[in-house]
């Protein structure tokens, strides 16, 4: 078992999913979310998911998402769903009940009394994604390439198994594992040369400083 594993997120092309796959990336992140400029249409998302090998674990990142969104895109064969909006706990519960898929709980962070969010999923996701909280007003509630505190993890008591993302790329990923001690991280931004537009070498860079760890 590697010491980090990594899920490269928001790819939309075959040639950077097939970059996050010859790296070694475990998990493989396709978002659900129109005001994102890394969006997929369901039959993009499918098209991509069919050339991704099982091993690798292809997660849908959506916003506040409806049933019917969330219908379609698990059709296209997604092992888990990452919800990035705020949705509470019984709705957590409610699409884990719905699809049977893994679910994972994105919790921003700022400051330390943040964190205190996660321990309320207990029982409705399986895992606690810790990102950084963009500004009020942003158009996303993640990829933007922030990155909060990590020193706000140290001695902190996680209710249950969790994902470091916010900012991280292949310069910064050691030292963030190193201080938080995450065994998952995710990023997004840092290998990309624009949003939305993923760069093979930076996925590369990503998950050769990952496989260093
Ligand atoms: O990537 C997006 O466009 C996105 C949109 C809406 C919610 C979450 C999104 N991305 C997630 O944000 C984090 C951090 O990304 P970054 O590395 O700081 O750019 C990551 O988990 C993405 O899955």
């Amino acid at each position: 078992m590697p010491r980090l594993t990594a899920k490269i997120c928001g790819l939309s092309t075959a040639d950077t999913l097939a970059a996050a796959i010859k790296g070694g990336a475990s998990h493989v992140g396709f978002v659900f979310f129109p005001k994102s400029p890394r969006n997929l249409h369901p039959e993009q998302a499918a098209a991509l998911i069919a050339g991704a090998p099982d091993p690798v674990m292809k997660v849908g990142v959506f916003v506040d998402p409806d049933d019917a969104l969330l219908d379609r895109a698990v059709a296209t064969g997604l092992d888990a769903i990452q919800l990035h909006g705020a949705e509470p706990p019984e709705r957590v519960a409610a699409i884990r009940a719905r699809h049977g898929l893994e679910l994972w709980k994105a919790v921003p962070v700022r400051t330390r009394a943040d964190l205190a969010a996660a321990a309320s999923y207990r029982g409705a996701a399986d895992r606690i994604l810790y990102d950084a909280k963009t500004p009020k007003g942003a158009d996303l509630p993640g990829g933007m390439g922030l990155r909060f505190d990590w020193k706000l993890l140290d001695g902190f008591r996680h209710p249950l198994p969790w994902a470091l993302s916010g900012g991280l790329d292949a310069g910064n990923v050691a030292e963030a594992a190193g201080i938080t001690g995450a065994r998952l991280v995710d990023v997004s931004s840092g290998v990309e040369n624009a949003p939305g537009v993923k760069d093979v070498d930076k996925i590369a860079a990503f998950l050769q400083s990952v496989a260093r760890i």
